[in-house]
């Protein structure tokens, strides 16, 4: 029943986290030893479950989503693959609204996986609550190749080509791509 509905929404677009990313995720999440994870963008719990199995085991998963519907689905999720509530912390709304409530320098992981229209605000925000040395994940950063032709201009991927050169131009990050999904873009908080 479960696997049903979770299968149905990742049809539906709901989840867009392939397994390869979320194999880096769980890699990321491992190698960072990571404790306190942000993901933004919780939609059915792929990426959460992913990042979950990476993290230590008396980490915490901070996961927005503005939709109550898909967070339900993502609560089933996390609880059938064996992790306690306490592992999990699901808050309901806006990202731009959440964020900033979040504490500084306090998380070694953000993966954020929402709007791309908010990745240049969610970036900036990322810059705010991990500890230095800590790990944003972009996904479909690369929008699937649209980012890096020059020709073409739609809103998604403009917006997209904004948030990879900011990061890029910005003395905060050391960034890297990782050829999977549209573009898996993992940037290191500079010390
Ligand atoms: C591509 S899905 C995320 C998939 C998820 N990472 C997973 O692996 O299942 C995008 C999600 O972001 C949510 N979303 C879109 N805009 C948002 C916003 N501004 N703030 C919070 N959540 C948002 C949508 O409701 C949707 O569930």
């Amino acid at each position: 029943m479960l696997t049903a509905a979770r299968e149905q929404a990742v049809e539906l677009g709901i989840s867009s986290v392939s397994r390869g990313e979320g194999a880096a995720l769980r890699v990321v999440a491992a190698v960072g030893n990571a404790k306190a994870v942000v993901d933004v963008g919780t939609g059915t719990g792929v990426s959460g479950g992913w990042l979950l199995r990476g993290m230590r085991r008396d980490g915490v998963l901070t996961t927005i989503d503005l939709e109550p519907e898909h967070q339900r689905v993502a609560r089933r999720v996390f609880a059938a693959a064996g992790n306690p509530p306490s592992r999990t912390r699901i808050i309901s709304g806006r990202a731009l609204d959440v964020l900033p409530r979040l504490a500084d320098r306090a998380y070694d992981l953000v993966f954020v996986d929402h709007d791309p229209s908010e990745y240049v605000a969610v970036t900036a925000a990322a810059e705010r609550l991990l500890r230095p040395g800590g790990t944003l994940v972009l996904a479909g950063a690369l929008g699937g190749g649209r980012v890096s032709d020059p020709t073409i201009r739609d809103t998604e991927t403009v917006l997209l080509r904004e948030a990879v050169k900011a990061l890029r131009d910005s003395d905060a990050w050391v960034p890297a791509i990782l050829p999977l999904g549209e573009g898996l873009l993992v940037a290191a908080r500079a010390q």
